[in-house]
């Protein structure tokens, strides 16, 4: 007899060089023991030196893969990754609205940490207005969360601030993860308010490495398949931030400059 097998879904854009998007997130869901998806919203062309191209798909197209999704499978829990213009976010709002994926994690991919710009400005209002109201979580990163919230973010009072003011536009959950551009941190400290009032701080030990290509894409499609195999949003949030760390952690050689994380350590966890 077959085995049912839990089955996720990433909605997002190729990264060529299997560092971050979708690579990392089939990567990640691969590690964390869930059967993975892909419906493909744009592609670039990059390496570890950078992105260096990019082309958006073509709405009917992203339609197309999602149809084919949901006229064949059971998706328990989703995210979706770079979203390139408003146009896609419109098409991906539409087609995911009906909550036939499960629980939704929205990584609102804005810029990379080497500074390639992967949303259009003029989307950030529209990803706002249409799709956060339908996450069950957001995962913006410290630059991603200044923009989104307006705020500087110079204080852990002002994060706990812009966690609220992101919450009020629609996220049932949010986790704004900590500044890691300098490096004499000792921690990277992201923070966490839950649905239900709580929060936290979730730590652990800076590293300093160039090999840091996807870690936001990991965390966030970690989460989905943690969440899809049954954990609480906390639960789920608290073993990606250590699996993504591990991954830093345990570096690889690949590539000659910014290089990919260590997707292979899941047999130590
Ligand atoms: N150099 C680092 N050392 C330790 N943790 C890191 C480092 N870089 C990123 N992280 C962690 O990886 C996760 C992804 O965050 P981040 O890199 O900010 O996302 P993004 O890729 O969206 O910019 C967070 O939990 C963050 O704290
Ligand atoms: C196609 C594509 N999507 C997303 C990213 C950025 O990935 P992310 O993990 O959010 O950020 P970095 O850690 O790579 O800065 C990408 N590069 N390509």
């Amino acid at each position: 007899m077959m085995n049912e097998f839990t089955q996720v879904l990433t909605i997002a854009g190729s990264d060529s060089d299997g560092s971050a998007g979708a690579q990392a997130d089939l990567k990640t869901f691969m590690a964390r023991g869930v059967y993975g998806m892909s419906v493909l919203t744009a592609a670039v062309a990059g390496n570890s030196y950078g992105i260096h191209d990019s082309i958006n798909m073509p709405t009917s197209f992203i339609k197309s893969q999602i149809k084919d999704i949901k006229d064949d499978f059971k998706i328990s829990a989703f995210k979706t990754g770079m979203l390139s213009d408003s146009e896609i976010i419109h098409t991906v709002t539409e087609e995911i609205k009906d909550g036939s994926f499960g629980t939704f994690v929205l990584d609102p991919v804005i810029i990379t940490k080497h500074g390639a710009m992967l949303l259009e400005e003029e989307a950030y209002q529209t990803l706002i207005d249409e799709l956060f109201p339908l996450a069950d979580l957001i995962t913006p990163n410290f630059y991603e969360a200044k923009k989104l919230s307006g705020l500087e973010l110079n204080s852990k009072e002002e994060i706990v601030k812009a966690a609220h003011k992101l919450r009020d536009l629609g996220p049932k959950n949010i986790m704004i993860k900590g500044e890691h551009a300098d490096d004499s941190l000792d921690y990277v400290e992201d923070f966490v308010l839950l649905e239900d009032g709580q929060s936290f701080w979730i730590s652990e030990p800076y590293i300093k490495t160039d090999h840091v290509n996807g870690t936001g894409d990991t965390l966030s499609s970690s989460i989905v398949a943690e969440i899809a195999k049954g954990s609480s949003m906390e639960e789920a949030i608290r073993i990606s931030k250590t699996f993504t760390y591990r991954a830093i952690k345990n570096e690889i050689d690949v590539g000659h400059k910014f290089g990919p994380i260590n997707h292979f350590i899941h047999d130590e966890l």
